[in-house]
């Protein structure tokens, strides 16, 4: 069963917009201190439809091969072979999971998503995560998710970054012993994990430890889990989401670390005050 907090990691980029691999390290041994649960390389933060295939598989190896927690690999692309490919390279390489978003570019219906994940999931054993975030592709609908859930024993669980909190209510009627239900938004994840979800996949964890202590203060007092959101995540996610998603997030790593990053454009700085 997934549970916990799971980063979704920027790519650290140098001057010229390649990936840093130093500063990717400097990265891991952070979240490793913080202690997240998995790591969650090639996500939405991550920006991964900027970059190759090769520097997607190259990205995925060298989180491997530098860290033992549990790794979820982002695999998204509209192209089904590309899917199948970065799911085939990141099982060979030990990583637990894939997470998987529906297509993008062409507008689907809900059979055409349910044929893609179909295809997919019929070459492929590797435990999957679906990512609902309808703000960037095409939606998928919890009805859908229950259908592939009950076709396939290898989806193990449902990222939601919709926002929406009813839809969220739908996705986590589904979850069982081994189905997770993840929020994919930081700023609604103490409402989450009152409503019952396994963790959450949280974007301020690539340099703020918020998170984690609302994750663990939780269990044992809710009151101060509460207090952190309030006081601490509510106000930097707002603080980000005035940003073109999602360079600040670069930036906050960057400064924190002392860091001469740099973006890949459509990538820029954005002259965050932190
Ligand atoms: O990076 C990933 O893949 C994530 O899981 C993090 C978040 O779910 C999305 O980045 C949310 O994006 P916004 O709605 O623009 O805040």
């Amino acid at each position: 069963m997934y549970k916990g907090i799971v980063c979704p990691m920027i790519t650290p980029l140098d001057a010229h917009g390649n990936i840093d691999y130093n500063a990717t390290n400097i990265l891991i041994k952070y979240l490793e201190g913080i202690n997240v649960d998995y790591l969650f390389p090639m996500g939405s933060t991550g920006v991964f439809p900027y970059f190759t295939l090769k520097e997607r598989k190259d990205f995925l190896k060298f989180v491997r091969e530098n860290s033992k927690k549990p790794i979820m690999a982002g695999v998204g692309s509209s192209s089904i072979n590309e899917v199948n490919e970065l799911m085939k390279f990141s099982m060979d390489i030990g990583i637990e999971a894939a997470v998987l978003m529906p297509p993008y570019y062409i507008k689907l219906n809900q059979e055409a998503i349910y044929h893609y994940y179909k295809e997919i999931l019929s070459s492929n054993d590797m435990d999957l995560l679906i990512y609902n975030i309808p703000q960037f592709t095409n939606k998928i609908d919890p009805e859908t998710v229950k259908n592939l859930k009950s076709e396939f024993s290898s989806v193990k669980g449902v990222k939601d970054s919709s926002a929406d909190i009813r839809g969220f209510m739908e996705m986590l009627s589904l979850s069982d012993d081994d189905f997770a239900v993840f929020q994919g938004q930081d700023d609604l994840l103490f409402t989450s994990l009152e409503l019952g979800a396994s963790g959450g996949v949280c974007g301020t964890t690539n340099f703020s430890d918020g998170i984690v202590r609302l994750y663990h203060e939780y269990k044992n007092n809710r009151e101060m889990a509460l207090k952190i959101e309030k006081n601490d995540v509510i106000p930097l996610m707002k603080k980000l989401g005035k940003y073109q998603f999602p360079n600040a997030y670069y930036e906050y790593f960057y400064k924190k670390n002392n860091i001469n990053g740099g973006y890949r454009p459509p990538m820029y700085r954005v002259g965050i005050e932190i």
